[in-house]
């Protein structure tokens, strides 16, 4: 694949920490880069921005920032870099935090207005305040609207939530999921949390000492078994899917992905709208038949692709895939899987199940099974 950023880094630092990286990341969206502490996600992210000075190349939309011959300096490349605490200036209102950020760019060349970063961010009511009268975050808000004023090209974002309590967390990511939606520039998110790579990624590479474990759509690399990732008892898979039905007696919709589709509780979302969702591992189920008699609403056919020990032995994780191609299951009969509200392709997910289960199903790759899936929650 060739993406809108290509980045290849070595460098080294005295103690031995060496980073020995080559990504090709997406045009658009938000690309999560997770790892452990230490594990290299900042200084990736100061490799691109020019702060740090490594060998190797960068290319941004197919513009040179750096070669083997040619290094942009930092405040020539067009990109916005949003910290952990956001830096406002004391003395100054939102904005005039704000305006600060705008006025470093031509007026000819922005492509982001005032009005238009003040409504994506919500902070019209916080204008003639002081960054020390917000909360931490308000701050971070406006930390984010004031690097979108200088219309990068690129946004950096430095574990931008983590100095936030929970709350704040909490009212901060709808904003974060707008702006992934509405930009068209790609976003690089360094974080250590799980919750918000589900959140907020569309693209996930994980780091580790240095190195990129894996790099891919957020999907296929969190049902991967092989990554540090999936080492919680929260392993589990993240999914974009539509709003294509709704059961308005029992208070449920249906949701729509590559290969499956499954009921779940209404969340008010209108028919055609996409919402992210996790299947957690511990709450898919394998089996041989289709038990109809089952109170589990969703039960779908899929074919097991991999099956790896846990740290208790006891417990196994398997990955399997829906709407596999050469499915021999019958579909079916009744409530289940119309044709057209399944997307084309295939989802994996993640079944964490006992390893006697395992053995006595004779669970192996290339087995067709039935999953039975106790619930599914909306990201919100
Ligand atoms: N300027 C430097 N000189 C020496 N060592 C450095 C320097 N900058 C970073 N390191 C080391 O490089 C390694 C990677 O650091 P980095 O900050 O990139 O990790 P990280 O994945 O972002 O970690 P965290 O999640 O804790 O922020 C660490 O061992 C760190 O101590």
């Amino acid at each position: 694949m060739t993406g809108s950023i290509e980045a290849r880094f070595r460098t080294s630092f005295q103690g031995g920490f060496s980073l020995d990286v080559d990504l090709d990341l997406p045009a658009t969206g938000v690309t999560a880069l997770f790892g452990h502490s230490g594990s290299g996600k900042t200084t990736t992210l100061r490799c691109i921005a020019g702060l740090n000075r490594a060998e190797g190349t960068l290319r941004v939309d197919g513009e040179t920032w750096q070669d083997a011959r040619y290094f942009l300096p930092v405040h020539r490349r067009s990109l916005a870099y949003v910290f952990q605490e956001a830096s406002l200036f004391p003395h100054l209102s939102v904005r005039q935090n704000l305006d600060y950020g705008a006025r470093r760019i031509p007026a000819g060349e922005r492509r982001i207005e005032f009005g238009q970063a003040v409504d994506w961010l919500g902070l019209s009511a916080l204008l003639d305040r002081r960054p020390t009268n917000l909360s931490g975050g308000e701050r971070q808000r406006v930390a984010v609207a004031r690097a979108l004023l200088t219309s990068p090209r690129l946004l950096l974002m430095d574990e931008p939530l983590s100095a936030l309590d929970h709350q704040s967390k909490k009212e901060i990511l709808p904003y974060l999921e707008y702006l992934r939606d509405a930009l068209s520039i790609p976003i690089l998110y360094v974080t250590h949390s799980p919750d918000e790579v589900a959140r907020l990624a569309d693209h996930l590479v994980v780091l580790e000492a240095g190195r990129v474990l894996a790099d891919g759509p957020l999907t296929e690399t969190l049902a991967r078994l092989d990554l540090p990732i999936r080492q919680d008892e929260d392993a589990g898979v993240a999914l974009e899917a539509r709003v294509v039905e709704r059961d308005a007696r029992w208070h449920l919709m249906r949701v729509a992905f590559p290969g499956g589709s499954l009921w779940i509780r209404d969340h008010g979302e209108e028919i055609g709208r996409n919402v992210r969702m996790r299947v957690l591992a511990r709450d898919v189920s394998l089996a041989l038949e289709r038990h109809e008699e089952s109170s589990i609403l969703n039960i779908l056919p899929a074919t097991v692709t991999g099956s790896v020990p846990t740290d208790h032995p006891a417990v196994v994780l398997t990955q399997i895939r829906l709407g596999a191609p050469g499915s021999n299951l019958a579909p079916p009969a009744n409530q289940n899987e119309n044709p057209a509200w399944i997307l084309n392709g295939t989802t994996p997910l993640i079944s964490r199940l006992t390893a006697r289960s395992s053995e006595a199903l004779a669970l192996a790759p290339g087995k067709q099974v039935w999953a039975h899936i106790k619930t599914a929650a909306v990201l919100d």
